[in-house]
């Protein structure tokens, strides 16, 4: 039986494939094989000795750490992709939003409430105080063509915006499937100064944050407007409220609060909404709920962000599954090491990533207590787990 500790609110779609028969889920484990978890933050988690997996069930790892989880052989997934059209969609809100003041003019319009056939008028008197301009024909700037980047990217050429996308790893994959008629630039500053809209869509790490700073908002037009739906450190906060306050930028619309952004008028800040749609939500869990469930029965990962994917189909009773350091000869003294017991190896792979890697190995034979400490002693094994 394996115990796999919630840390959000996840939904039934995925939580539900963890059948009873062979799973339970709760939030109150104290030892536990898996973690399955949204944003909440585990940094300052100490992770008990059953831990060997955690499913982060969207797409940023910033709320995981990661080096403490590979120093102690926790693969960590993600589910790439899985909510990238429910963020899309709220980019597409947002082009929008911080186009017209459509907020505004809503908040307004309910206090015209108890002046009934005058209202009509009365709206037609204010409405010039909420117009605003059009995306059709406008420049979008996007960082980042992942899984989000392309398809915000794609929708905006599609509502006739033209469309520039910077993104300097940007795989094969993702390339094919971007549409013709966005310009792909390797200068990020081609962007910043061509752009009458920029939308992040990178990961948080020491190399992005403040991706957009002062210096990249000094670059842009004025009046810019600029959307930050990916991790709120990617926008330097004083570069964007310096810009707001300036009037050089027009309009920032963001999915995180905080204090010093409420206060300011053309901000509007959504509480992290990006992925929260039923679909989205529903493709998240049962992406993560799948790839804890192949790691645990079968060794599998997919979709890891620490430690290399591998799949070996099973040829043999015992599967034995080694988190390892990337080092010369290591492969070989597990393999001799099983060989001096008499084990047989049925089928085998193993894959680095790094300075790490991860090795299956397959036996019809018996481990005994004395050829798994045998195995777990050689050097440069991280950790070490037998799959019956
Ligand atoms: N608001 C939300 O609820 C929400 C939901 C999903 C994702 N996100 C955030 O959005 C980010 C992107 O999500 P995704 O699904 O598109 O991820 P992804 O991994 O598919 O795409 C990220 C892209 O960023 C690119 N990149 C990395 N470093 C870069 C750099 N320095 N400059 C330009 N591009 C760079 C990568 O090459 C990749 O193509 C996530 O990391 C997450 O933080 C937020
Ligand atoms: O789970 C969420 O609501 C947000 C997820 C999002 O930040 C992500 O990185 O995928």
């Amino acid at each position: 039986m394996y115990q796999v500790k919630l840390f959000n609110k996840i939904s039934k779609a995925g939580t539900g494939l963890l059948t009873p028969e062979k799973y339970t889920c709760a939030d109150d484990f104290e030892d536990y094989d898996a973690i399955l978890v949204r944003s909440a933050k585990l940094h300052d988690l100490d992770f008990p000795k059953s831990l060997k997996c955690i499913a982060r069930a969207g797409a940023g790892v910033n709320n995981i750490p990661l080096d403490k989880c590979t120093e102690n052989g926790i693969v960590v997934f993600n589910t790439p992709g899985a909510n990238a059209n429910a963020v899309k969609e709220l980019v597409i809100c947002a082009l929008l939003l911080s186009s017209r003041d459509i907020v505004g003019g809503a908040n307004w319009a309910k206090t015209l409430a108890g002046n009934g056939d005058a209202i009509g008028t009365m709206a037609e008197k204010g409405k010039s105080n909420f117009a605003g301009c059009e995306i059709a024909g406008k420049t979008l700037g996007v960082i980042g063509l992942g899984a989000i980047g392309i398809k915000v990217a794609n929708a905006a050429l599609a509502l006739g915006m033209e469309v520039i996308g910077y993104d300097p790893y940007l795989s094969v994959d993702a390339a094919l499937k971007l549409q013709r008629g966005v310009r792909y630039t390797t200068e990020i500053n081609d962007l910043f100064t061509e752009s009458d809209y920029v939308t992040v869509h990178v990961p948080l790490m020491d190399a992005t944050r403040g991706i957009v700073g002062a210096d990249a908002v000094a670059m842009m037009k004025d009046g810019v407007r600029i959307l930050n739906f990916a991790r709120d450190g990617l926008c330097d906060q004083k570069a964007i409220i310096d810009g707001l306050e300036s009037g050089k930028i027009a309009a920032y619309c963001c999915d995180f609060a905080s204090e010093e952004m409420l206060a300011q008028p053309h901000a509007l800040c959504l509480p992290h909404l990006g992925a929260s749609t039923a679909e989205s939500e529903d493709n998240c869990a049962v992406m993560a709920a799948q790839e804890i469930m192949d790691y645990l029965e079968n060794g599998t990962i997919r979709n890891s962000v620490n430690f290399p994917n591998l799949k070996v189909p099973r040829e043999a009773k015992t599967r034995i599954c080694i988190m390892h350091r990337n080092m010369p000869n290591l492969i070989a003294e597990l393999s001799s090491t099983l060989a001096q017991h008499g084990i047989n190896i049925e089928n085998m792979g193993s894959r680095p990533r790094g300075e790490i890697a991860y090795t299956i190995m397959d036996t019809n034979s018996e481990l005994t207590e004395e050829i798994k400490a045998a195995l777990k002693a050689v050097n440069g094994v991280i950790k070490f787990r037998i799959i019956l």
